[in-house]
């Protein structure tokens, strides 16, 4: 094939922009020094062969998963070199974009320790940990339980005569199963088990358990351990070795109990520490936050590869002598649009759930627990909405991009098939909105009694108000005013939620009650958490925000989130008489004027999140927008196309083609 000159198919597009590119991207970064830091680590990994990434696809599984832990090695020989600091590892790890067992080392295992450890076992675990002396990973789930943590069957019965725990996997469905890390890499975990003392239950708590040996990596007596299998999709969430383990009553000394929530003395006895014992989902409500700041990416990943090709691809109709862009259909704007609003949306309510947790921790050390529950439905709620919407997402990207969508090398795909288990993991989705639409209740429940609802609840001290107020919505410009938005928003979402309790209330039994009406419950929580993200992306939009014409961008996007949720749920706004027929006629022709209005920006709307070629790894979202021949390169390199003629001829076609020639003579 001639070779094409360098063309950047979308200058024409990117020279349309309304507004200060340079200084959207420092917004989107969260402020100059991350950009800084987020370019640097970018570039990095880029030029750098070992992390080359476009090859996943088609290798075996072992090829793959050793290739992860050359990478991995090789990222940990750069941090140490480099001397980078946290943030920069972590931006390292991110652009590297291949699931690792570091990822649990660094994600769960230390965390939990740090935070379920006491300050002797934060000192004696902690640098090795740091250093990578030792690798760990989180294993709680087993075959049979893992949203009811509760439930769990493995044992930890204590030894007094010797001081130890004995740890027991008493049944097939007690082997833990799924947690990361485990299957090929750990040298140790921290095991979730039934505390057993003098033959009482005492309830889950975590265990450091060493399973291999730091000499030669072999299990250690009673470890039975393994990987659990290929996962969905090529590459993808394969490069991870998620794991089982059984453990037949392999010995472990008292310490390494975690012991900050609950302790064993010597002599056996369990004491309670007076901090609440749901610290010991701690590490949990942790990893929920990181989640939902990852949804932004993932999200704007997809945006960003959907929008660029939308503006390459052209179909039917006449548009200065080409064919249409797919971007000028309304259709395609009105599938697209509300998606990019939404990575704006996650990114800044991501940056807000950060702020949050940062506040519940440093709340948690003065012994202040008040906030815990908030933070806890916050943090539950936001992983879910927030993975769902972008899981979603990706697949209408796929789809946006037509059948090219469907290649491998559009990127989509793998990362379709990377991302969706976040609706599972971490909790899944519909059991934790459950345990927001559980708070929501008690809140509500509670109101009479003078306790004052907190943080993101706090509109519910508005309820007489919020359940009657009319939408102030007269003309369409009405809907352009955040705090009619706000306020629609809230009496939604108040409206639901005392509906549900008062059919609630009906119920003898609270917890037939939340059988029966689970359905309608997600729906409140969903209600509730998507007036977060509105009223987190109004709050941003409070601030000072400089770049000529950044603010009427982010103005627009965030019209468009909180309108398109509006279409999407109008149902939920209807049935509640928050708003009336006409007023949702004007929403969606403000919607469309909106998308009119974005359109001429919508490259440099995704140029904002600064991602490279080598991190997008779509050729339908290169930055120079040349898809054709490169759509064409990376067939060509597809080991299918290595011999004209495909093994396999001799003794499969040719017999056919032959047997049909002779068929036909007859
Ligand atoms: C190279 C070098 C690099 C260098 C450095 C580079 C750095 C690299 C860094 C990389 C970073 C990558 C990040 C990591 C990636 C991770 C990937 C994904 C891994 C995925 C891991 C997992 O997948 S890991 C398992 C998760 N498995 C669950 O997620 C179970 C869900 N299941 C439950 O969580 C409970 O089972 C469930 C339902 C609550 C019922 O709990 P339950 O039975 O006790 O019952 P209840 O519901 O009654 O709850 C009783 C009361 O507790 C309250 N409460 C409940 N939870 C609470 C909580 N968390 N905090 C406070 N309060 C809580 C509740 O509100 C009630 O309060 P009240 O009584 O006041 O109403
Ligand atoms: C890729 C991946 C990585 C993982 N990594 C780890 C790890 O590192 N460590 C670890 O410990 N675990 C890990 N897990 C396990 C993960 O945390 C669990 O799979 C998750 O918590 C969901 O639990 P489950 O599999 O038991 O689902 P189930 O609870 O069996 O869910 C099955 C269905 O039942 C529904 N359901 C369950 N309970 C209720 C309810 N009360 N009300 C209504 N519906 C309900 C769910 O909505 C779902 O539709 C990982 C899982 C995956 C997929």
């Amino acid at each position: 094939m001639e070779a094409e000159a360098a063309v950047d198919y979308l200058v024409d597009e990117r020279s349309k922009a309304q507004f200060d590119i340079d200084a959207m991207k420092i917004i989107w970064a969260g402020g100059k020094h991350e950009f800084e830091v987020s370019d640097r680590m970018a570039r990095l990994v880029a030029s750098d062969p070992v992390f080359r990434k476009d090859n996943r696809a088609i290798l075996d599984r072992k090829e793959l998963f050793k290739n992860t832990l050359r990478k991995a090695a090789h990222a940990w020989k750069r941090i140490i070199e480099l001397r980078l600091s946290e943030q920069e590892a972590s931006k390292l790890r991110f652009f590297v974009d291949e699931p690792a067992y570091t990822d649990l080392h660094w994600g769960m295992f230390i965390p939990v320790i740090k935070g379920q450890g006491t300050e002797e076992q934060r000192k004696k675990w902690l640098p090795m940990a740091y250093r990578m002396q030792i690798i760990g990973c989180y294993a709680q789930t087993e075959l049979g339980h893992g949203s009811n943590v509760q439930g769990l069957e493995t044992t930890a019965t204590f030894d007094p005569e010797l001081d130890e725990f004995v740890i027991h996997s008493p049944t097939l469905t007690s082997s833990k199963w799924w947690p990361g890390g485990l299957g090929r890499a750990s040298t140790h975990a921290v095991v979730f088990a039934r505390l057993i003392t003098d033959g009482k239950d005492h309830g889950i708590n975590g265990f450091i358990v060493q399973l291999r040996s730091l000499d030669d990596h072999l299990p250690l007596p009673g470890i039975i351990i393994g990987d659990i299998g290929m996962k969905f999709g090529n590459g993808a969430y394969n490069t991870m070795d998620n794991g089982f383990l059984r453990f037949d009553h392999v010995r472990i000394p008292r310490d390494q109990m975690l012991m900050r929530v609950k302790q064993v003395t010597r002599e056996g006895k369990v004491v309670q520490s007076d901090v609440p014992w749901q610290l010991l989902y701690g590490t949990m409500v942790y990893v929920r936050q990181t989640i939902v700041a990852d949804a932004s990416c993932a999200l704007s990943r997809a945006v960003c590869i959907a929008t660029r090709y939308s503006a390459v691809r052209r179909q039917f109709g006449s548009q200065n002598g080409h064919e249409t862009q797919v971007i000028d259909y309304r259709t395609q704007q009105s599938r697209l649009f509300p998606l990019l609003a939404s990575a704006y949306a996650f990114r800044f309510v991501g940056e807000w759930l950060k702020w949050l947790y940062m506040d519940v921790t440093q709340r948690l050390q003065a012994r202040d627990f008040s906030t815990l529950p908030e933070a806890h439905a916050c943090t539950a709620g936001l992983k879910s909405l927030t993975t769902s919407v972008t899981a979603d997402a990706i697949e209408e990207c796929r789809k946006l991009c037509g059948g090219h969508g469907y290649l491998c090398s559009s990127g989509l795909p793998e990362l379709f098939a990377v991302y969706v288990p976040a609706c599972t993991y971490e909790g899944d989705n519909i059991v934790l909105l459950l345990q927001v639409a559980r708070f929501l209740m008690k809140t509500v429940s509670q109101l009479g009694s003078g306790e004052r609802p907190v943080g993101t609840t706090t509109y519910l001290l508005r309820l007489e108000h919020l359940l009657q107020c009319p939408c102030d919505v007269q003309g369409a410009e009405d809907w352009l005013k955040p705090d009619v938005v706000v306020q629609l928003f809230e009496a939604r979402s108040a409206r639901m939620t005392v509906a549900c309790a008062k059919s609630l209330s009906k119920f003898s039994k609270p917890e037939d009650g939340f059988m029966d009406l689970s359905a309608d419950l997600v729906s409140v929580a969903t209600a509730h958490c998507q007036l977060i993200v509105v009223s987190k992306f109004v709050e941003k939009l409070q601030q000072d925000i400089p770049g000529e014409g950044v603010k009427q961008q982010l103005e627009a996007l965030c019209s468009i989130y909180a309108l398109s949720l509006l279409k999407k749920h109008l149902g939920d706004f209807l049935s509640t008489s928050c708003i009336t027929s006409k007023q949702a006629s004007l929403a969606n022709d403000v919607l469309r004027s909106l998308y009119s209005q974005v359109r001429p920006n919508a490259i440099a709307l995704v140029d904002a999140f600064n991602y490279t070629d080598h991190f997008l790894g779509s050729v339908l979202g290169r930055y120079d927008g040349n898809v054709y021949p490169k759509l064409y390169e990376e067939a060509l390199k597809d080991p299918l196309n290595e011999s004209v003629v495909p093994d396999g001829y001799h003794e499969y076609l040719q017999p056919v083609l032959k047997q049909r020639l002779r068929t036909a003579r007859l």
